[in-house]
């Protein structure tokens, strides 16, 4: 199967052999084979080839192609839909608002572009002073399988368009929502070279990486990988690396009035997309006492009836499956871990078949826990810390590495205030849930969950570096010659 779009041609690839899978049925979806060095080198000429042609074309131009993709993404809709849900797990409704987030990136990143990578002029003595903005030239998009879609497509429309040829690898966990994604790009219109397609796992992403043909890199994905990723662009100042990373972000409880409204909020903050999403609660900080118990009760009771089930089960659930069973299986190991060192399950996660990937939500309590792992748990396991007051909850929930998303639920605005000034985080959010966060703002973290090159509505920033010119058409002696210099 040719399953690399290499310089405008599908061809097979010469790696590794691998499959996508249904985690629920564990049907095979695609197979293929992923790119060889060789053939990563290739599309790196390939990419430098068609770079100038795509840089030189008019910003009109470039986004009339995009907006083609937009539309391309429309027609194809149901069934781009269906494959991320069928691919990653996740229900159909939650992969319908994927596409949805993908047409949309068009729009976004033409306002974002124009804002804050467009031109500007204005006059400087007698000359004019023009900020403009050029493409890095060929970059590199490394895409996670949560959002197989949206997050590297997240990348991909502001670096074509400012002017950059692109290398996409996905994951190799979900091949054929890229492969749909390619062949959409095309319908568009896009020139060959222009983006290309490197399927392939860790090997094929190391050669990438490795390729000194790149200019930058884009990476969404784990910490540990961009931690890597890091390491291996230490001192190459000349390439631009943008680390979107993971986060084991805190959600505050204090007593509010409208419990159910808390509740609901922690759900659609820790359980949504099965807890796949970087920015997913996953330490819960409840105050001790009565109010926080009968929180938690509460909190149980409506978590332990959530409906989990295959992406396109009807009626529709509102959990599907984590992205497979070997993720299943962690995050099971990772619950007995935590169990067999002091935590106490509220609600035990639980696998009902042994050969799907559908797990129920957990809440574990772990108060007790002694040194407690600052680690992301990237599944439907929600972890509770007992808080004695405000001040412990600060500092707990700042008690971690990584800085993606923080929030508080409190009805008092001087709490929030304090949270917002003494919590690190790139997102920080006042009852409001910690998922789902807007394309329209930056998005990013600190510490380990990133490199200070938030993407989102920020993703300009780094498709794009700033060219200063002083300019004027005709050169003239000025009238006052600097001293020491003499024309005569
Ligand atoms: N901050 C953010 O915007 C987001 C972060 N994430 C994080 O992504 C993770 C889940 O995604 P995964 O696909 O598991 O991440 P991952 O780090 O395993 O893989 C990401 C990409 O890097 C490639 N890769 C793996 N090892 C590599 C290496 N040594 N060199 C070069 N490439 C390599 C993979 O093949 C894949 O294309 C979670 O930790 C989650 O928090 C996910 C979505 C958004
Ligand atoms: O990238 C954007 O356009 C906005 C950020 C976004 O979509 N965030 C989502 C995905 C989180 C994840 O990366 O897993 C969210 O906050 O739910």
């Amino acid at each position: 199967m040719n399953s690399l779009y290499i310089a405008g041609e599908w061809l097979a690839g010469q790696g590794e052999a691998f499959q996508s899978l249904n985690p629920v049925t564990q049907q095979v979806l695609w197979e293929g084979a992923g790119a060889t060095t060789a053939q990563v080198e290739s599309a790196v000429q390939a990419a430098r080839q068609a770079f100038p042609g795509w840089a030189r074309r008019t910003l009109d131009e470039r986004i009339a192609v995009l907006e083609a993709f937009a539309a391309a993404l429309k027609n194809h809709a149901d069934e781009l839909a269906r494959t991320i849900g069928e691919e990653t797990g996740k229900p159909l409704w939650e992969a319908t608002t994927e596409v949805t987030s993908m047409v949309n990136k068009i729009a976004i990143s033409v306002q974002s572009y124009r804002e804050r990578t467009g031109e500007k002029s204005g006059p400087l003595g007698d000359a004019t002073a023009v900020l403009r903005h050029k493409p890095h030239g060929v970059v590199a998009v490394f895409g996670p399988y949560n959002f197989p879609g949206h997050l590297p497509n997240g990348h991909i429309v502001p670096a074509l368009l400012a002017g950059n040829s692109v290398l996409f690898k996905p994951s190799e966990l979900t091949p054929k929502v890229a492969e749909l994604t390619v062949k959409c790009w095309i319908e568009a219109g896009l020139p060959a070279g222009v983006l290309n397609l490197l399927q392939g796992a860790r090997e094929t992403g190391i050669a990438l990486a490795a390729n000194p043909g790149i200019d930058g890199l884009f990476f969404t994905g784990s910490s540990r990988t961009g931690n890597h990723l890091h390491q291996q662009f230490a001192g190459r100042p000349d390439k631009i690396l943008a680390l979107e990373m993971g986060g084991n972000n805190p959600l505050v409880v204090d007593e509010v009035a409208d419990l159910d409204a808390a509740v609901y909020t922690i759900i659609q903050s820790a359980f949504i997309s099965a807890g796949q999403r970087c920015t997913c609660a996953r330490r819960l900080l409840v105050p001790q006492g009565a109010w926080g118990d009968t929180l938690l009760a509460r909190l149980v009771a409506v978590s332990g009836a959530i409906e989990v089930g295959a992406f396109d089960q009807q009626p529709a659930p509102f959990m599907g499956s984590v992205i497979s069973l070997g993720a299943a299986k962690a995050l099971m190991e990772a619950q007995e871990h935590l169990l067999a060192n002091g935590a106490v399950a509220l609600l035990e996660m639980t696998q009902p078949q042994a050969q799907a990937a559908l797990l129920t939500p957990g809440i574990l309590d772990v108060t007790a826990v002694a040194d407690r792992p600052d680690e992301e748990l990237f599944g439907p396991l929600l972890q509770v810390i007992r808080y004695a007051d405000f001040e412990a909850a600060i500092a707990e929930a700042n008690d971690t590495d990584y800085g993606l998303a923080a929030g508080l639920l409190s009805d008092s605005e001087a709490r929030y205030q304090q949270f917002w000034l003494e919590s690190r985080a790139g997102i920080v959010n006042w009852n409001k849930q910690l998922t789902g966060a807007a394309s329209s703002a930056p998005f990013g973290g600190v510490g380990a969950s990133g490199n200070h090159r938030a993407s989102a509505y920020y993703a300009a920033d780094y498709c794009a570096y700033p060219v200063a010119s002083l300019e004027t058409p005709s050169l003239t002696l000025p009238a006052t010659l600097t001293p020491g210099v003499k024309m005569a």
